[in-house]
């Protein structure tokens, strides 16, 4: 049985309101040294003489996020930041040269249980209410050692962690079918990875297409998630300068270099 699932049974046995969202289970310091990443890319398609080019679209990025802190990435669209946020998920295909290690060790099967990802559009059965939408993913992804009312009981504290409550039996809608604001739904989107209590969350421009109000809510809640030893990485395009403070590290990347 894996170390976190105990740890998070024996959690969750010992108070009625389970502890998981004030601590992570167990701190993760993730190191990336290096990284380098290239694709093979066609020319000329249509033309019979077609070309394989290489194309470097991560040309040595280093950098280190602690628990308790998180790092944000900027840049221009296509500087990379989403491939180096797959590729510290353990996500990304094919080959990555340079170091990524996750307290010295390499990602593993045990690692990936522990890593939370919120992909940039929210994947979510629009027809279901938010408790509904938490109820599904806890019975699904939380481990069958934990009872239906243990499970219930993390599905209310991620509902209460979040700010859902007043919205709990709102459908979550798509941008067809109405439903929740759109930063509560990108909150239902970080709940539903946040239920598993991952130590590492990674997060693909969760403040898209918000205000900067609804933007600066949802970084204050990966503020308080950090807080609890999480290590936390997201990608961002324009953070205003509220948001910017809020940031323990800012990486810049351009065409796959790093500024800074
Ligand atoms: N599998 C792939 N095949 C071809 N090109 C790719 C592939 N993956 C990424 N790229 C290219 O690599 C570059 C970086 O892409 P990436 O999605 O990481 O950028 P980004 O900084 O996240 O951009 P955005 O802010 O627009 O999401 C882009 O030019 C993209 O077209």
């Amino acid at each position: 049985m894996e170390e976190v699932t105990v740890e998070m049974e024996a959690q969750t046995r010992q108070s009625a309101v389970p502890i998981i969202f004030k601590k992570a289970n167990c701190p993760v310091t993730l190191k990336f040294e290096d990284v380098v990443y290239k694709i093979k890319s066609k020319t000329g398609v249509f033309l019979k003489k077609s070309k394989s080019e290489e194309k470097i679209i991560l040309k040595g990025v280093t950098g280190m996020v602690l628990p308790g802190e998180i790092l944000a990435m900027l840049g221009p669209s296509g500087s990379g930041k989403t491939t180096l946020l797959t590729a510290l998920g353990g996500r990304l295909a094919g080959h990555l040269e340079g170091n990524i290690t996750y307290n010295g060790k390499p990602f593993s099967s045990t690692m990936k249980r522990n890593v939370g990802f919120v992909t940039q559009d929210d994947v979510l059965y629009p027809h279901l209410t938010v408790t509904e939408t938490f109820v599904y993913t806890a019975l699904l992804r939380l481990p069958n050692s934990l009872s239906k009312e243990e499970k219930m009981i993390i599905t209310e504290a991620v509902i209460t962690q979040l700010g859902l409550s007043q919205c709990r039996d709102s459908i979550v809608g798509n941008p067809f079918v109405g439903g929740v604001s759109v930063g509560e739904r990108k909150r239902v989107s970080i709940g539903q990875e946040v239920i598993i209590n991952p130590s590492i969350l990674l997060l693909d421009e969760p403040t898209s297409g918000l205000d900067s109000t609804t933007a600066q809510r949802i970084v204050s809640t990966l503020w308080e998630l950090a807080n609890g030893g999480r290590t936390i990485v997201m990608t961002i395009h324009q953070p205003s300068s509220r948001l910017f403070y809020m940031f323990h590290k800012v990486l810049l990347l351009s065409e796959g270099n790093p500024l800074y």
